[in-house]
């Protein structure tokens, strides 16, 4: 009823605009200063008779096929806030999953809309273009608008404080209906402007894991979402203390651990993008910071086994320890401390700690960057100090509490009577929660997954693994037996060798001087003949 209202002041208000246009055009013998002054008080006049103002919000503004900001905010505002009060709906699939139903306001339909004790009235409008023109893009030809219409009193309200509170939650449920995506980056040699293959190739991320699902110490994991929910919400502490708004996390532990599945949970919790960098894909310093650029804010930047895929010792330890030190590193890509020497990479770890807290890391905001490591002890600690990664979280063996996790997940049980044999026999082996995860997962004949065969089998393979770490400490104590006899025998041996050379040395000595005292004696008797 309301919306009407607006409708016929504001069609009031033009009417009257229009026919006082219409006959100025029409008087041609009217000078066109005294035209141009009717026409103004025209409008004016309209102006007074019509309390409501508009404000037009346009799909495309500056970039041609660029649909404007605040249009898609409003858009998605409207169609989360408003939208189930509208009259005529679009409906679409939703970009999220491509499967659940989105409703939107419809083209030529008016909503209601309710803030902070005022109504406001919004319109979805289209035009449909005259020119000539045929788009390359289908759809561009009409052009779609939002207009909201307002009681004038409100003006300040509603551009001051409704227009940016709209901006910021179409924003949010933007955020919250994108699919997330997965991004891999291309190898540096394949980007082109010319084919316009960007540096970053994406699939969409539908990861299930969760903290839920995620089998670790319970105070471990509640630490690591307080810190990631300390982080989401801390933008205005970032930029007050001048830190760029980044967290980094080293996560490090034995293979099989959860690394990898910690960082899709953490993606889930927090709703961001996964950029996973593959490090030996990149060419040089210069386009791993290319690559940083072209992520976007809200995103996680993981680069796996980090000591795996480069030698990130670089020359700082060959330095200390001598020379030879990382020959033993067999083929790995190195990263060179001087660029011009080395072709085949030249992503230096000088290059990567700009990645991660240089000048351009900061532009965006809004980034977590995470590396794993099977040996946080092979990284070196410049790389992995406070500040760059700013909390180090180790992924552990399965224990008793992750087990029950595990448990809960795979069989549905939270307590069972092998539950205290099973306790008993994790804290004594060590056994990846992806090992324990195996041994719950087998199906029964009956296609059915029955937790005391499961169980069981899981006794049996952690009494195997007992024996079989029994055994491999026996095996390690007797190499390290022959290792060390072999090493006494080899210092005795030389020490015989040196003493046996001291002798030799001692003797022909020994013969020198007497044969020089023969000599000697030999001129002293020609001197007396
Ligand atoms: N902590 C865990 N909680 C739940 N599932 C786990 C956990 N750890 C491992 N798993 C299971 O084992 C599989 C392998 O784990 P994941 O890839 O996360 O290990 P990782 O630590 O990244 O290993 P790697 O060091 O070899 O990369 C996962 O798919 C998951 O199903
Ligand atoms: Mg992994």
């Amino acid at each position: 009823m309301a919306a009407m209202m607006v409708e016929k002041w504001a069609g009031f208000g033009s009417a009257v605009a229009s026919v006082v246009f219409l006959w100025s055009m029409v008087q041609n013998h009217i000078p066109p200063s005294i035209r141009l002054y009717l026409t103004a008080w025209a409008a004016k006049l309209a102006a007074c008779l019509n309390p409501y103002l508009t404000i037009t919000v346009a799909e495309y503004t500056g970039e041609r096929f660029k649909r404007g900001d605040l249009f898609l905010a409003v858009e998605s505002y409207l169609g989360d806030a408003c939208a189930r009060r509208a009259r005529r709906l679009k409906a679409e699939l939703a970009a999220k999953d491509g499967k659940n139903l989105q409703v939107t306001v419809d083209d030529h339909e008016g909503v209601t809309d309710n803030f902070a004790g005022t109504t406001l009235w919004w319109y979805a409008t289209k035009t449909h273009s005259k020119a000539n023109v045929i788009s390359l893009y289908p759809g561009q030809e009409d052009q779609r608008f939002y207009r909201l219409v307002f009681h004038r009193r409100h003006r300040d309200l509603v551009v001051d404080e409704y227009l940016p509170f709209v901006l910021a939650e179409g924003r949010a449920v933007t955020v919250r209906n994108r699919q997330r995506r997965l991004f891999t980056n291309n190898a540096s040699g394949s980007w082109s402007p010319y084919r316009k293959k960007s540096v970053w190739s994406h699939v969409p991320f539908e990861h299930p894991a969760t903290f839920d699902t995620l089998a670790m110490d319970p105070v471990e994991k509640d630490a690591v979402i307080d810190d990631l929910m300390a982080f989401r919400e801390s933008k205005e502490y970032y930029a007050k203390v001048g830190k760029a708004w980044k967290r980094g996390y080293l996560l490090y532990g034995p293979p099989g651990t959860g690394k990898s599945t910690m960082i899709a949970a953490m993606a889930n919790f927090l709703d961001y993008d996964v950029y996973d960098l593959e490090l030996t894909a990149v060419k040089n310093n210069t386009d791993l910071r290319k690559l940083f650029i072209e992520t976007t804010g809200k995103s996680i930047i993981v680069i796996e086994d980090i000591d795996c895929s480069v030698d990130l010792t670089g020359k700082r330890r060959k330095d200390k320890k001598g020379s030879k030190e990382s020959d033993d590193d067999g083929d790995k890509p190195k990263l060179p401390t001087d660029p011009e020497k080395d072709d085949a990479t030249k992503v230096t770890l000088s290059g990567l700690l700009n990645f991660i807290d240089g000048l351009w890391s900061a532009c965006g905001g809004e980034r977590i960057i995470i590396f794993t490591t099977n040996h946080k002890e092979k990284l070196d600690p410049a790389l992995i100090r406070r500040g760059r990664m700013d909390k180090h979280i180790e992924m552990s063996y399965c224990r008793f509490e992750g087990f029950k996790v595990l448990a809960k997940n795979y069989l549905d049980v939270d307590e069972h009577e092998l539950f205290g044999e099973i306790r008993r026999m994790l804290e004594e082996t060590d056994m990846s929660p992806a090992d324990v995860a195996e041994n719950l997962m087998p199906m029964s004949k009956k296609k059915k997954r029955d937790p005391d065969v499961c169980l069981a089998g899981l006794i049996e393979a952690l009494k195997k693994a007992k024996e079989e770490a029994a055994a491999a400490a026996v095996a390690k104590a007797k190499e390290e037996e022959e290792a060390k006899e072999a090493e006494a025998k080899k210092a005795k041996e030389k020490k015989e060798e040196s003493e046996a050379k001291k002798a030799k040395e001692k003797d022909e000595g020994k013969d020198k001087t007497s044969q020089e005292a023969n000599g000697d004696i030999k001129e002293s008797d020609k001197g007396q003949e």
